[in-house]
């Protein structure tokens, strides 16, 4: 049983059946998802206080759950049902993870950076799939709930676990990592997202620095060595990885390709069909990492061959009439959008290339210079731009003053009114990017699309 008895006593308090040994298949946190025979934790959120959803718990198969123990203990609760009282859930979520953690004692892999976490962890997880049982964050789950909901949902024979770790305010690394107690981490960049709670790039990158507070003895970290704002921590790195001279480890003479790139690395040539120049920098970390662990070159490159990736990061979709959309669109920031629109301007072929470009927030009181220096990267062959949302705006403007014929521009409102300008747009040869923060939802925006090229 994956969650036994033990784990849960040395976190409770005490519990409403004295004498029960039994265990629990499973945490969750939503009573809207199945969960048989497992535990449920009730969180107190911004619209509602999971202690109120004890019945709905039972309803989808929880045999137990934690309990706030100034919360009133229902009356009518099946007679085995198990109540564990604990002083704050969240807290007791969080300690029963690194219990388990601690327990199943995988190889962990913290990964963390203000672009690219997900993206990384996807190849890494991917390579490392070559020869043992992999466990990895799903989907975007990397916060102080994501992060435990990770841990527990490992099986017990799990060899590496690769956990995906985010942060907007300064301090949420060091809990993380202190609860995943990583045997190896990477940075992956220091950009601009959440630059509103966190200040500067300077407290990013300390923020992000803090994922060094949980490491275990003998353990790794990686991060990019194109970076300055992280070359102070270099003594703290394994080894730093980029295209500069300043990375002790550098990648060289890469090449572009019809749908990815090729690029040496430690003297050996790898090839990666992925879009983004970035993630070449992802892969690096992957490959680093691996071969630290004793992968071959040719597994490796086997595994790089066949990524699973995460939708909605430079994702490439067949769209109407013969055109290619890239959705970019999970998330944004001025970083990653300026990466995006390099990806579309070196693409091969295309007669027209559209850029949708919408809100980006949590950019602080710099929000509106931080949107105009996105027009810096919008140059030919980038053919069109549409504009989307209050925010977006902004880029609109700056790329009206630079008053270049040769782009087109127009700006919408909503992604609504996006949508209908674009209609004319998806022709033969042309590609549309779509590119916003998480909370405009510009995925909205698409016709119905098919899977990729
Ligand atoms: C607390 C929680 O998990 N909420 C989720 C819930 O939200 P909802 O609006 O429904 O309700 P409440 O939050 O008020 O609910 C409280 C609890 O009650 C449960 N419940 C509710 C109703 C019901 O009928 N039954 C119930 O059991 C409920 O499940 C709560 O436990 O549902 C939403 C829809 O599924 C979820 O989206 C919501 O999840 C929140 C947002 C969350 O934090 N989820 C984490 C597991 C997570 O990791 N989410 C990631 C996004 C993480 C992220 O934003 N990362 C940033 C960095 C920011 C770090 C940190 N500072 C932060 O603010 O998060 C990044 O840049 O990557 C994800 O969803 O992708
Ligand atoms: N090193 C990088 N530099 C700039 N952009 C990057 C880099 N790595 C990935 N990106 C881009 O950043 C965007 C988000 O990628 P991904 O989801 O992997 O990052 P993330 O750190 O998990 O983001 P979030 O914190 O929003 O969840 C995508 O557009 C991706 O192409
Ligand atoms: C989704 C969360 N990781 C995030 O980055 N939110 C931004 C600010 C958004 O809502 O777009």
């Amino acid at each position: 049983m994956k969650i036994d008895a033990s784990l849960l006593k040395s976190i409770a308090k005490g519990s409403r059946l004295k004498e029960d040994r039994r265990g629990f298949s499973g945490v969750s946190t939503d009573t809207r998802q199945r969960m048989e025979n497992g535990l449920f934790v009730p969180l107190k959120g911004e619209r509602f206080d999971g202690h109120r959803f004890i019945e709905q718990a039972i309803e989808a198969g929880a045999t137990g759950a934690l309990w706030k123990e100034q919360e009133p203990v229902p009356e009518q609760l099946p007679e085995t049902f198990q109540l564990y009282y604990v002083e704050d859930t969240l807290k007791a979520l969080q300690a029963l993870a690194q219990a388990y953690r601690e327990k199943v004692n995988p190889f962990v892999i913290g990964i963390t950076g203000s672009n690219g976490k997900t993206t990384t962890k996807d190849i890494v997880a991917s390579v490392l799939a070559g020869t043992a049982a992999v466990h990895k964050t799903k989907g975007n789950l990397n916060n102080h709930i994501g992060v435990p909901l990770t841990l527990l949902a490992m099986p017990e024979d799990c060899t590496y676990a690769v956990v995906e770790m985010g942060m907007n305010h300064a301090g949420e690394i060091s809990t993380l990592t202190q609860i995943a107690k990583p045997n190896a981490a990477i940075i992956t960049s220091i950009g601009d997202a959440h630059i509103e709670h966190l200040g500067s790039r300077e407290g990013i990158a300390a923020a992000k620095m803090e994922i060094a507070d949980g490491l275990i003895k003998e353990s790794w970290l990686l991060f990019d060595g194109d970076e300055p704002l992280l070359s102070p921590y270099n003594e703290q790195a394994e080894t730093t990885v980029g295209f500069s001279d300043q990375a002790a480890t550098k990648i060289s003479d890469v090449k572009t390709l019809e749908n990815g790139y090729v690029f040496y690395l430690n003297g050996a040539r790898w090839q990666l069909t992925m879009l983004g120049k970035h993630n070449v920098k992802n892969a690096a970390y992957a490959i680093l990492l691996a071969q630290k662990l004793g992968f071959s070159n040719a597994m490796i490159q086997k595994q790089l061959s066949s990524l699973a990736i995460t939708g909605m990061r430079l994702e490439k979709l067949k769209g109407p009439n013969g055109s290619t959309i890239i959705n970019d669109a999970y998330n944004a920031n001025p970083t990653s959008m300026k990466a995006a629109i390099e990806t579309v301007k070196e693409l091969p072929h295309y007669k027209r290339r559209v850029l949708v470009l919408g809100d980006i927030y949590e950019l602080g009181q710099d929000e509106e210079a931080l949107h105009k220096s996105v027009a810096t990267a919008i140059e030919p062959p980038i053919t069109d731009v549409v504009t989307v949302g209050k925010k977006g705006r902004w880029i609109y403007e700056a790329q009206l003053d630079k008053k270049d014929s040769r782009i087109s521009l127009v700006h919408a409102d909503t992604v609504v009114e996006a949508a209908e300008i674009l209609k004319p747009y998806y022709t033969k040869d042309t590609v549309v990017l779509i590119k916003a923060s998480r909370g405009l939802a510009l995925e909205e925006v698409l016709p119905a699309v098919k899977g990729g090229n």
